[in-house]
């Protein structure tokens, strides 16, 4: 450090002594209002009713003791509230004592005076007199530092875009309070702090980016115009980074408006979640609701066992099966099925006999139920018919009660009945009747209402509506509504496929191709309005969704912002090209309300293992690596498991591994689990992840690929890549996505053949052992 940058630093130790004081003594106030207005609460819970006049002597008085309840409750309701939010501004100060603040920026904005300075962290600070002494990162004014290069940058402030001259841009390390290291940069984030971050990381779960989002990233966290927000970026660029630093930016830029129960992420699996958990609360928000799109459907479908990510992932197809599949998963179905309910207006709506007591004789049959549902003149559309369908059964239902209290199903029930269950069917104990004629024609009444109540419930519920009978009516209508040949089909394909279909609703089941048009069958036909309070929708891993999918998430969530993030290289479970996606979903969407980002620096790993990984994509893929240095990745060759199993325990036994987050990736379940038993044979302790309701732990894991999908590790082993295991195209995407997981170290082994999506790799790029 030359002279110059010490009195420089001496001068910002100075600044942070002051603002870290300010932090102390704003806590301690806060601390000690929060005990005040608790012991408050406490003493008038205490003495609720000291001061509460309790008096129902006549209205009047009645009154006035309400009055005085509810006096009382207010002042508990104050004190309430000034605690939450008191706590809330602890937790903030809290957060911020660690680290008050991570960069400073100094500024001219146009048409001012004076230059300012500004400095930057993960929430705001004032002091007495209002002067800001630390900027949330989120505020508009921030945007700067991670915007833009020093000279001229442009914010987008509350009033529009503001100008500004950036003049200077300075980092912090601190530690402790204790500034560490200082850094001036001219980059737009400088590539120092950049590497001191990515350098320190290893942990099992995500950190939060905030002082160091690069500048693409944050066009992507701060974007407020668009309806669709598709980021398309390569492994390990920072694109579910991005969207967590964006949930936390529009909670806070629409705070009092959007909670985090107003935005929903959609993620790849389980353990995914568990590995993103604390962002959020690191950043001071609390987590939005989160889901994987099979949790989605199940949630829904309760009566099926909806196919799930191991099936669906270890199924093989036959040929006519995947064109199948590649129909069920096309925009084109979805419209057709659309059009098919349409239909339904003038005919054809399955029904199903309401039971009640008599399972043999329905209460309201199906072709009344029918004949009700198209009485209603054609004006009426679903939704419509439906509901009046519904007042029209519960009306006939309420005229038959007095019929059904004569019927001896009901005298019969009263006989046995104990003396205390009839005594719940009074309304009072002590009720008198003129008669035990109309005693008994009471008591029947209620017993029938009650009885009924099954029935009343089956009609509130839609259970009249044959919903699979419904779906199968569809799927034979599709030839004429779908060209079958277009997708390699037959007429007679197609109606084997709808007989298999059959028979997995008989056992209960539904495959995932099938399970979004079901549901989506469903909601037309009840004209379910969708979930309208979901404000911002994220989808991750976009890629492993289908075009029906997305167009059946856009439907149901009609108010929702979407932002959909992928990696068209990384598709593990669509057999297909999925580089069409983006032209089929776009078309969903406004044109002029669409943006498309391009993330191409991977920030996960090291140079030497960007650049081996890109080389596995054919197509010559714009992947940048991030300046960072490691181990060249090594590729180990041996003639059967056994021997494999030695490279791995020798790996793992070494002292400087200990503490390094390992995972050895199979591609099948039963692989990792032949590898973990392997292991453990030759004393190795490491934990098996064979479902997504595990959780991540420190130490060596072995886990299929599906399963590590979104998640990052220290050192990757790569099991067995043998021609035998990764051969094809589709194995192309499964072997990058497997790569790119490691953070420093990639070690790759096989036995037998090596796979030709990695032998044609230049050899400059790994090592051989
Ligand atoms: N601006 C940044 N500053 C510091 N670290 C970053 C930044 N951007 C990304 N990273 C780090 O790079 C790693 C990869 O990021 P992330 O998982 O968000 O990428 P991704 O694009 O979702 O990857 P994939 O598609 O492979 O799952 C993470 O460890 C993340 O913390």
């Amino acid at each position: 450090m030359d002279k110059h940058e010490l009195v420089n630093q001496a001068a910002e130790q100075a600044r942070l002594d002051h603002v870290l004081a300010e932090i102390t003594q704003q806590k301690s106030k806060l601390s000690g209002d929060i005990a005040r207005v608790k012991s408050e609460e406490k003493h008038l819970n205490e003495h609720f009713y000291d001061d509460v006049r309790l008096n129902y002597g006549d209205a009047s008085a009645t009154m006035e003791t309400a009055l005085s309840i509810r006096q009382q409750q207010q002042l508990l309701q104050e004190r309430n509230n000034t605690w939450q939010h008191s706590t809330h501004e602890l937790a903030t100060l809290q957060r911020l004592e660690q680290k008050p603040y991570f960069a400073r920026v100094d500024f001219h904005e146009q048409g001012e005076p004076k230059a300012e300075t500004i400095y930057i962290g993960l929430g705001s600070l004032s002091d007495r007199d209002d002067n800001f002494l630390i900027y949330d990162w989120r505020a508009p004014i921030s945007s700067i530092y991670y915007d833009g290069k020093l000279g001229e940058v442009t914010y987008e402030s509350p009033d529009g875009p503001q100008k500004v001259d950036l003049t200077l841009k300075r980092q912090f390390i601190i530690e402790q309070g204790k500034i560490k290291a200082m850094f001036d940069t001219q980059e737009t984030i400088g590539d120092q702090m950049l590497l001191e971050v990515l350098n320190e990381k290893s942990s099992t779960q995500m950190k939060s980016i905030v002082t160091t989002i690069q500048r693409e990233q944050n066009k992507i966290i701060r974007d407020t115009k668009s309806d669709l927000l598709f980021v398309q970026g390569a492994a390990g660029s920072g694109k579910t980074s991005a969207i967590l630093q964006r949930i936390a930016y529009l909670l806070y830029r629409y705070r009092g408006n959007l909670t985090s129960d107003q935005v929903i992420m959609f993620s790849p699996n389980q353990l995914f979640n568990d590995y993103i958990e604390n962002v959020l609360p690191e950043l001071g928000e609390q987590n939005m609701v989160q889901m994987t799109y099979w949790q989605f459907l199940s949630r829904r479908i309760p009566g099926l066992s909806v196919q799930n990510l191991f099936q669906q992932f270890e199924e093989t197809q036959t040929n006519q099966q995947s064109n199948l599949e590649k129909l069920k998963n096309d925009v084109l179905f979805f419209r057709a099925t659309k059009r098919y309910a349409s239909h339904l207006e003038k005919a054809g709506v399955q029904f199903k006999d309401i039971f009640f007591k008599n399972q043999t004789e329905p209460y309201f049959s199906k072709e009344q139920i029918k004949e009700i549902y198209y009485s209603f003149n054609e004006n009426y559309h679903l939704r419509n018919r439906i509901e009046s369908t519904k007042e029209a059964l519960l009306k006939l239902l309420n005229q038959r009660v007095d019929a059904e209290t004569r019927k001896p199903w009901v005298q019969d029930l009263i006989e046995h009945m104990s003396a205390e269950e009839l005594r719940e069917l009074y309304d009072r104990p002590d009720q008198e009747f003129e008669s035990s004629a109309k005693e008994t024609g009471f008591l029947a009444r209620k017993i029938v209402l009650q009885q009924l109540k099954t029935v009343s419930r089956k009609i509130h519920h839609n259970q009249f509506l044959n919903i699979r009978g419904q779906y199968v009516h569809f799927l034979k209508r599709v030839p004429q509504l779908i060209e079958l040949s277009e997708f390699g089909l037959t007429e007679t394909d197609w109606a084997d496929s709808i007989e298999q279909l059959k028979n997995d609703f008989r056992q209960r089941q539904v495959k995932m191709a099938d399970a979004s048009a079901y549901l989506y069958l469903y909601d037309l036909v009840t004209g379910r309005r969708g979930e309208t309070s979901m404000r911002y929708v994220f989808i991750d891993e976009i890629q492993d969704y289908t075009p029906f999918q997305l167009a059946y998430l856009k439907y149901n969530f009609p108010r929702a912002k979407f932002t959909m993030l992928g990696d068209l290289n990384q598709a593990i479970l669509i057999k297909e090209d999925s580089s069409s996606l983006l032209s089929e979903i776009s078309g969903l969407f406004d044109e002029e309300k669409t943006k498309v980002v391009q993330l191409t620096t991977s920030y996960r790993s090291t140079a030497q293992v960007t650049n081996y990984t890109k080389e596995i994509l054919s197509s010559g893929q714009q992947i940048e690596a991030f300046d960072r240095v490691g181990p060249l990745p090594v590729v180990y060759g041996r003639k059967n498991v056994t021997e494999l199993i030695q490279v791995v325990a020798t790996m793992l036994q070494k002292p400087e591994n200990e503490k390094v987050a390992t995972a050895i990736i199979t591609k099948t379940l039963e692989e990792a689990q032949q590898v973990f038993e392997l292991l453990k044979a030759n004393g190795l302790k490491t934990t098996l992840i064979g479902s997504q309701n595990q959780r991540l732990v420190p130490g060596a894991i072995v886990v299929p690929a599906y399963l590590a999908k979104g998640l990052e590790f220290d050192a990757v082993i790569m099991w067995d890549a043998s021609s035998k295991n990764y051969q094809g195209d589709f194995e192309r995407q499964l072997v990058y996505t497997i790569a790119s997981r490691a953070m420093h170290t990639l070690t790759i082994l096989y036995q037998g053949e090596f796979s030709p999506l990695l032998a044609h790799i230049s050899p400059d790029l790994y090592e051989v052992r």
